[in-house]
């Protein structure tokens, strides 16, 4: 048990899990990566269910971005990178050569730790990849609108579509980052640590988002900070040296966790 005054207060009363919820949207089975001789995540099995936020926990270097970065193959981008086992987004095994990884990233979004706007309009910034797709210029405008209501920045914005993006905030230009991620209507988000560098206002805003957002998709973040993890995710996994020590629903794992590593790391013992 851990004890009270190192508990993490979850919000779970806040938290709607939908009746999809129980499809499994993407799975991990015996999911190995290796840096050369680095074996940085070892025999990693789990599901992420439809609709729903996994967290991902763990002390730097665990293996966190790793995982979430071979879910749309970013790894196949770093030399001496191997990635081996399954990882199924409804049940098409994406580590498989014949999956294209381009095709494959308009169904998986990412957003990254700091927000990364090209340093073009934001108009531009939203439709880029989907105009390289071929979406006409109604298309490209009714999906600016809306990814950018859906991100809560329509009303800020909707006067300068194309200013540069370069001129946001910093929280602004996270939020447009999601909206770019957002706009091909991917199944599954991934925030690597995305309110990092952000103020706590800004960093409520995207804590507030990311519940709606999982309305429409299955949501998978890397977070170092705790309350944050417990806050906003429905599942938690605690990662350790490459190891998935223990996923459980949030709500258990901040208050009974399973495994003694967990509560170890909980209560501030290491990590
Ligand atoms: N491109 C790379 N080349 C070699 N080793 C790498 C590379 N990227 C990550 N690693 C190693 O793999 C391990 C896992 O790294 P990863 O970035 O996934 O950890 P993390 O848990 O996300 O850490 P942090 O919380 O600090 O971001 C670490 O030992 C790291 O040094």
């Amino acid at each position: 048990m851990v004890p009270t005054k190192f508990k993490v207060q979850t919000q779970k009363s806040k938290v709607r899990i939908n009746s999809e919820s129980s499809f499994v949207q993407l799975e991990t089975k015996k999911l190995n990566v290796y840096y050369g001789d680095k074996h940085a995540v070892k025999d990693v099995s789990l599901p992420f269910y439809k609709n729903t936020v996994t967290a991902f926990i763990g002390p730097s270097g665990c293996g966190k971005s790793t995982v979430l970065r071979c879910f749309n193959r970013m790894n196949d981008t770093v030399p001496g990178a191997r990635v081996t086992g399954e990882i199924l987004i409804e049940d098409v095994n994406i580590n498989d050569p014949a999956i294209n990884a381009i095709n494959l990233r308009r169904h998986v979004g990412m957003v990254f730790q700091r927000p990364n706007p090209f340093a073009k309009s934001i108009f531009d910034n939203i439709t880029l990849a989907p105009r390289l797709y071929g979406a006409s210029k109604q298309d490209q405008e009714q999906m600016v609108e809306e990814s950018l209501k859906k991100v809560g920045l329509w009303d800020e914005v909707k006067d300068r579509l194309h200013q540069s993006a370069l001129a946001l905030s910093g929280g602004q230009q996270q939020r447009l980052c999601i909206a770019r991620a957002i706009a091909m209507k991917p199944k599954i988000l991934l925030l690597d640590e995305p309110t990092s560098a952000l103020d706590p206002i800004s960093t409520a805003k995207i804590e507030e988002l990311v519940q709606e957002l999982k309305e429409e998709f299955t949501i998978v973040i890397v977070t170092h900070n705790m309350q944050q993890a417990a806050r906003i995710s429905d599942y938690t996994a605690y990662f350790y040296m490459g190891d998935l020590i223990e996923w459980s629903p949030t709500e258990q794992l901040f208050t009974r966790p399973k495994r003694k590593e967990t509560e170890d790391y909980l209560t501030g013992r290491f990590g």
